[in-house]
């Protein structure tokens, strides 16, 4: 017997040796995608009928800082340097266990109710984000976010506690937690303590997360510094592979874009939030072009100041268009492949595609819209037309966790309740 099955729906596979299927058939089993077709002989606890709508891989957020949905419109409107020294790190630095934790069920919520079925999170305080992640039922790659500034005692303190949250929630959760170390940029991370990160994430055999040449500042800064930029600075040290995970890669030249497809490296673009701190653009289209591994994210709820993956595809195929005058570049398809198939990549998860075998991480995404029709192109709809609040439900380990727009796992309107009081909390800490 099977746990779930979805009939009459239109399977988007994203199965690059599989065509979509209309009025096909998902069966889901022990958390895994057990058989996919136009019919099946099988039987199941339960019954979804999709009713036409499109049954596709759950989106996948490869660079989050879900904590700081707390900060969302807190501080609009400033380059990344003010915006992180003068008015981010001051406020993380008063916030509490407590703060992350409601920061980060919202975050689950909105990213559940949106049709992100899995992200990758750096960020503080990372017990509590794990216990969310956790509780929700979502899936994540989760770091705690390091920086040691050059201080010696700093980056020991660092990395025992990096250490410390790989150790204890690598694997947890049933499986969905996954642990990676997150040293925050070149910039400021010193050159031993990067060296160190590398080791000991080879030697615990998990993911590295970092942020790579955002900003202008940094490659000058990294130029000053090392007379290299961010990526011969971490090729130099062995730091580059297939185990990293890249954020924003903005300021890279010809050369830097062969070396990061070169070592496979996995890189997030984060649209959104390089648009709203002016950071850049970066050169997505010659990344992949030149077989680079380039997947999605939304950034933290601060620079964007929101976590849906379906503005995000939009978004990233708009800019690109514009900014190299060719609108064949990043074509719908791809674009979708981004956030699904590169993303699970990314983070080492066999989610990402509908395949037997694969991870029960699906949604259904409602066509009955009005801005939904006509439907020539189900693929272009996704990327130009749909957004976060069509998905109808959304199934992550083969668990439904929202089911014809209800939430199941998580108290939607204690969180949205709890928000607005911590908001008030916090505000009043950060200015006493
Ligand atoms: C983990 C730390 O990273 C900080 N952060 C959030 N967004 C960005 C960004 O776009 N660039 C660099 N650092 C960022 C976050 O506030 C944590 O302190
Ligand atoms: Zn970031």
């Amino acid at each position: 017997m099977a746990d779930i099955i979805i009939k009459n729906a239109y399977i988007l596979t994203m199965d690059p040796d599989r065509e979509d299927i209309e009025n096909g058939v998902v069966v889901i089993e022990d958390g895994k995608i057990k058989e996919i077709g136009k019919s099946t002989e099988s039987k199941a606890d339960k019954e979804i009928d999709a009713g036409g709508n499109v049954v596709m891989p759950g989106l996948v957020n490869t660079h989050c800082h879900a904590g700081m949905t707390l900060f969302r419109g807190y501080a609009d409107d400033m380059p990344l340097q003010d915006w992180l020294e003068n008015h981010i790190w001051p406020a993380e630095a008063k916030v509490s266990d407590e703060d992350i934790y409601i920061g980060t069920q919202l975050a689950c919520l909105e990213m559940i109710r949106s049709g992100t079925t899995a992200f990758a999170d750096m960020y503080i305080h990372m017990d509590k984000v794990a216990q969310a992640v956790d509780e929700s039922g979502i899936r994540a790659a989760l770091s705690y976010g390091m920086i040691d500034f050059g201080d010696k005692e700093k980056a020991d303190v660092e990395l025992e506690e990096g250490s410390r949250f790989v150790r204890e929630w690598n694997g947890k959760a049933d499986g969905r937690i996954t642990t990676m170390y997150g040293p925050h940029a070149p910039n400021t991370c010193s050159r031993d303590f990067l060296i160190r990160v590398k080791e000991q994430a080879v030697k615990d055999n998990v993911r590295i997360h970092i942020h790579v040449l955002e900003t202008e500042a940094e490659l000058n800064y990294m130029k000053e510094q090392f007379g290299v930029c961010s990526i011969h600075f971490l090729k130099d040290i062995d730091f580059w592979g297939d185990d990293v995970l890249a954020a924003h890669c903005i300021w890279l030249s010809d050369g830097d874009i062969k070396i990061l497809a070169e070592h496979g490296v996995n890189i997030s673009h984060n649209v959104t939030s390089n648009m709203k701190l002016a950071s850049g653009i970066a050169p997505v289209a010659k990344l992949l072009a030149v077989g680079a591994n380039v997947s999605l994210g939304t950034d933290g709820c601060a620079s964007n100041n929101n976590l849906d993956m379906f503005e995000e595809m939009k978004t990233a195929a708009l800019l690109q268009k514009v900014s190299i005058m060719d609108p064949t570049v990043l074509p719908a398809r791809q674009v979708l492949e981004m956030a699904t198939v590169n993303g699970a990549k990314a983070l080492g998860i066999k989610s990402g595609m509908i395949k037997e075998e694969y991870n029960a991480d699906l949604i259904i995404v409602d066509m009955n819209k009005p801005h939904l029709t006509p439907a020539y192109d189900i693929a272009s709809h996704m990327v130009y037309a749909a957004n976060g609040r069509d998905v109808k439900t959304t199934i992550v380990n083969g668990k439904i966790l929202m089911e014809n727009y209800e939430v199941r796992c998580l108290d939607e309107q204690s969180i949205i309740e709890k928000m607005k009081k911590t908001s008030k909390d916090l505000v009043s800490r950060i200015n006493s």
